[in-house]
């Protein structure tokens, strides 16, 4: 089993994978960071710059690019990160087919060298590289774990900070479903300081509030020319730190549901909750007709991506 607490990020050149490393370092999460990367100089140079932050402001954590796959052994958490983000014009799912080889080879290599880890998937389209990475690595579904739901909570949070114009650090919003156009921001699981945004915000700005959410990835992807990091990034090393501190703390996160929800087979972004294990607890929540209509639509878009692999006999399955 692994000992420590020990994570390695693969993709860990790149502007998520470096942002998840650098939060967890900073924070001392874990005392030791590998960073592997196709583009070995990249993840070399930086980890001497995590490094030298990390020594100061005297933390523990130890940054380390891997020369090879051999190095991520006995990790506690392993976080995918590798893969193409998109350009401007094209959705997460345009990146299908680039990106499941990636993290199918990723995921090999993870079974072979960290078999005990738990596998946080970042690289999109999310819900679907997560089944891939659990297809692949045949972990049990708990050690099999998409990162979304907090990443676009925080932006549903701040789309209804811009509304508010108070009430910063206090507010909390839910979204569930898949990380695509069909995500599922639900206004009646978010509130300020306790009190519900249903009312403190016209049923107009609560539309504009979900929109600006489903729409909040690819806004900054026209505005950069490639995906976000920073908040990416930091909700990865939230996930990170509920599992290394065994927590328990609720999130929500993609994860294979079977039953849930009334879903068989399909990761979806549901609350749970996180610990040494991974997936503890998966909660449902009680849908109105209208969530539970757009949460089924939401769960259909990630299905009708892996029928495409499954199509491709992707995953060997076929006779
Ligand atoms: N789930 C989410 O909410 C979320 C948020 C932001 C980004 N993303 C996704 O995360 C992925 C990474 O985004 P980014 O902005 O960091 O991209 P990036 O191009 O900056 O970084 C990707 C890194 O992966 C590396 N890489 C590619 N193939 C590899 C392989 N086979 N083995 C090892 N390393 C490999 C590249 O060298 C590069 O350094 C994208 O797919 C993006 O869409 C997801
Ligand atoms: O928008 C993207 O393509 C990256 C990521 O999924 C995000 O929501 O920031």
């Amino acid at each position: 089993m692994p000992k420590g607490s020990k994570v390695s990020i693969v993709g860990a050149g790149g502007n998520v994978g470096s942002i998840v490393a650098y939060s967890i370092a900073m924070q001392g999460l874990a005392h030791e960071v590998i960073l592997v990367d196709r583009d070995k100089d990249r993840a070399r140079g930086k980890a001497l710059d995590m490094n030298q932050a990390a020594a100061a402001l005297r933390t523990h954590s130890v940054v380390k690019a891997a020369e090879s796959y051999e190095d991520i052994a006995d990790s506690k958490v392993v976080v995918i990160t590798a893969g193409f983000p998109r350009k401007p014009g094209m959705s997460r799912d345009d990146l299908l087919f680039a990106n499941a080889d990636i993290v199918s080879e990723v995921t090999e290599n993870v079974v072979k060298h960290a078999p005990d880890s738990i596998i946080i998937v970042v690289t999109n389209p999310l819900d679907t590289m997560t089944y891939v990475a659990l297809k692949k690595s045949g972990f049990p579904k708990n050690r099999v774990i998409g990162m979304a739901g907090i990443l676009d909570g925080a932006r549903m949070t701040h789309f209804i900070y811009e509304k508010l114009g108070f009430g910063a650090g206090q507010i909390r919003a839910t979204v569930i479903g898949g990380h695509g156009d069909y995500m599922v921001p639900l206004p009646r699981y978010s509130t300020v300081a306790g009190i519900p945004i249903t009312d403190l915000l016209t049923p107009g700005e609560l539309a504009e509030v979900v929109e600006a959410t489903k729409k909040g990835g690819a806004q900054i992807v026209k505005l950069m020319g490639t995906s976000a990091y920073f908040a990416p990034g930091k909700a990865t090393a939230i996930m990170v730190e509920a599992i290394l501190k065994d927590s328990k703390k609720i999130y929500p996160c993609s994860t294979l549901l079977e039953g849930e929800y009334g879903v068989h087979g399909i990761p979806n972004g549901v609350p749970v909750t996180l610990g040494a294990d991974g997936v503890e607890e998966i909660i449902e929540l009680q849908l109105t007709p209208k969530e539970r209509e757009e949460f089924d639509r939401s769960v259909a878009s990630v299905k009708e991506l892996i029928d495409i692999l499954e199509s491709q006999d992707y995953f060997g399955e076929k006779k």
